[in-house]
């Protein structure tokens, strides 16, 4: 087994952690979320955007929602990353030193949409160049992943088909983000 560079286990211990105050705020016992996801499958992406002559016509990535539990990201002074909020794209400013923490389509199925997955993408502009580095928590593809049953009662039933994580994400690979939220296609109901 390749031994894990003390880096990556960092950001492990962040995700850990961030799970666990998840939890805590819905009211749940602060293992809750990472018992549901299991042991971690870490992913690291490095992406470069380079300056683009039509920015208006060109994204750097399309909307989409990332598949996984946890996406931890880190950028550099440049700008481009976007979430969507009520219809509207907002731009999540560069600074210095921080962690930028994006809740992931696994996230929202266990905590039954209490915590929703951000929908992102990234723009390019004509000046400079931009660099982030993406660190992706996720589920193994054996994986079974639904609605945690600590949150799910009579009054509040799962809105989420149970999935296997792996394909899910064959899924999503197969299909493409096309712009929307794959994990719509799980949901209970009308
Ligand atoms: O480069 C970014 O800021 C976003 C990268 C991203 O969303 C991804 O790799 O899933
Ligand atoms: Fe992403």
């Amino acid at each position: 087994m390749k031994k894990k560079g003390k880096r990556s286990v960092d950001w492990v211990l962040v995700a850990q952690k961030l799970l666990g105050i998840f939890s805590e705020s819905l009211g749940l016992p602060p293992s809750c979320l990472k018992d549901a996801v299991g042991e971690f499958y870490q992913n690291i992406t490095v992406s470069y955007y380079p300056p683009c002559p039509q920015p208006d016509l060109t994204l750097g990535l399309q909307a989409h929602s990332d598949f996984g539990a946890l996406t931890l990201l880190i950028q550099d002074q440049v700008s481009g990353l976007e979430v969507l909020k009520d219809s509207h794209w907002y731009t999540v400013d560069p600074l210095p030193e921080a962690i930028v923490v994006l809740v992931s389509d696994q996230t929202e199925i266990i905590t039954n949409g209490n915590y929703r997955s951000a929908v992102h993408r990234e723009v390019t502009n004509s000046t400079g160049a931009r660099l982030s580095v993406a660190t992706f928590h996720d589920p193994s593809k054996t994986r079974n992943i639904s609605p945690a049953a600590v949150i799910v009662s009579q009054s509040s039933p799962s809105r989420y088909r149970e999935v296997n994580y792996g394909d899910y994400m064959s899924r999503w690979y197969t299909k493409g983000p096309e712009g929307k939220r794959n994990i719509d296609s799980l949901l209970i109901g009308p």
